[in-house]
């Protein structure tokens, strides 16, 4: 199969972060920052990672790969493997023996990702391969990195295991609203976020697959579907995305907020209610047809709230406090933390009428401080591939050029351009 790409979307958590993971309605829209495979073939009997953006490069034998006794533990429906509540502690267990050699923890889980979705997805009679990924989102900071490189991952490898058709499919099925290549894309890199971070609610790969904004609704009992429902009149929101740079891990963040609910379960229930009345009522606000600046003045305050519940949760950071104290003190709006938090990025609901001059003055404190803004839109397109054809430029698919752009603006630059299709 000639080389190809695949690219997702990052998201950006507008309300109800962490308790989504406890089922409680959550407000996110995609972002304009993406994650972007390139799969081509190699000649020799290897997969082969290359990961840049982690400093990762890693390579296994194809031949030597417990595909085989993986399958025995894959339950299908349909020809089609069926995800499960839980990772499959025995496909687990076979991975674990080609994983031995790897240190770092983003290394681990991400190989981990991929194996695990290998096994379940791919077939080893496809040609041995390359994986590349790059991203225009910071990675670990909050805009759902892992759950684009899962998407790109699980939408890779399902399409060279032929569970999936190429989306042009899709775009003739998008009339009858049923997508089930997306919703298959959905369903397993929701395992591959569960492979990066244990207890994911799945909010972030449901946008990076679907795009768009959404309200999305974990459900907690076990074979319950989550409820997605698509904000359809998005409104307009003038939003500034700035980046402590602070390095955390959504796991661990997670894992905290578990350790609060288990030490505190009614004062931690209590917030979580909280987070999930100020979410429905966001949706509603941004529901309305003439959103209007009362409405927007609604937003702000529940932004403020959110921020405070998330706060009391635990998972804030001094240089998120830093930001919100720096936008508050020049009253540019209202913003709370994105994402998992404990570092990472924040966003601002801006106030009307900003002048030019006070947001330059703040962007200026904020870069005096380490921090990065961000421009970018919300509400954008989901997963896609863009195929090499006759009329392609070869230079566009060249994994040399890919692995070594060192700037976001070169790739975007590189694969902003028409041919890609959607599921
Ligand atoms: N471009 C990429 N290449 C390889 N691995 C990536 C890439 N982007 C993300 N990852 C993986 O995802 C991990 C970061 O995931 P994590 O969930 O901690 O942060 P996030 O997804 O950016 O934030 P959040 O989950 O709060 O939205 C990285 O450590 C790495 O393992
Ligand atoms: C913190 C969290 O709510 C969002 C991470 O982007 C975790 C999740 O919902 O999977
Ligand atoms: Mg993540």
């Amino acid at each position: 199969m000639a080389p190809f790409y695949i690219s997702a979307p990052g998201k950006v958590i507008l309300f109800g972060e962490h308790a989504a993971v406890y089922g409680k309605p959550a407000l996110a829209a995609a972002l304009s920052l993406r994650a972007y495979l390139l799969a081509t073939e190699t000649n020799d009997d290897s997969l082969r990672l290359e990961f840049p953006d982690i400093q990762l490069s890693h390579s296994w034998k194809l031949s030597e790969l417990p595909w085989e006794n993986a399958q025995a533990h894959i339950e299908r429906k349909n020809g089609k493997p069926v995800p499960t509540d839980e990772l499959n502690p025995e496909v687990i267990n076979l991975i674990g023996e080609f994983l031995g050699d790897i240190e770092s923890t983003a290394h681990y889980t991400t190989c981990l990702c991929f194996l695990y979705l290998y096994l379940h997805l791919c077939d080893p009679l496809v040609a041995s391969r390359s994986f590349c990924i790059r991203s225009t989102l910071p990675i670990g900071a909050g805009l759902g990195s892992s759950a684009s490189a899962a998407v790109c991952l699980t939408s890779t490898l399902a399409l060279l295991g032929g569970h999936i058709r190429s989306p042009q499919y899709s775009e003739k099925q998008r009339v009858s609203s049923e997508n089930p290549d997306a919703e298959f894309i959905d369903s397993w890199s929701l395992m591959g976020e569960k492979c990066f971070h244990g207890n994911p609610s799945g909010i972030d790969n449901a946008v990076a697959t679907h795009g768009g904004a959404v309200m999305y609704q974990r459900m907690l009992a076990p074979d319950m579907p989550s409820v997605r429902t698509a904000m359809r009149n998005f409104p307009p929101l003038e939003l500034l995305l700035t980046n402590t740079k602070v390095p955390r891990s959504t796991a661990e963040l997670v894992g905290g907020v578990a350790k609060v609910n288990t030490r505190h379960p009614k004062t931690a229930g209590s917030i979580l209610d909280a987070v999930s009345h100020l979410a429905t009522d966001a949706y509603h606000i941004m529901s309305h047809p003439s959103f209007a600046a009362e409405d927007r003045e609604s937003l702000r305050q529940l932004v403020n709230i959110n921020h405070g519940l998330l706060v009391a949760l635990g998972v804030s950071h001094p240089a998120l406090e830093k930001i919100k104290m720096i936008g508050d003190t020049n009253r540019i709006g209202a913003t709370k933390l994105t994402g998992a938090g404990g570092g990472g990025c924040a966003i601002t609901l801006l106030n009307d009428e900003v002048s030019h001059e006070v947001l330059e003055k703040v962007e200026n404190e904020f870069t005096q401080e380490g921090f990065e803004t961000f421009e970018a839109t919300l509400g954008g397109k989901g997963v896609g591939a863009l195929f090499c054809d006759n009329d392609s430029d070869p230079e566009v698919f060249s994994v040399e050029r890919f692995v070594n752009f060192s700037r976001r603006e070169d790739i975007k630059n590189a694969l902003e351009i028409d041919g890609w299709k959607y599921w």
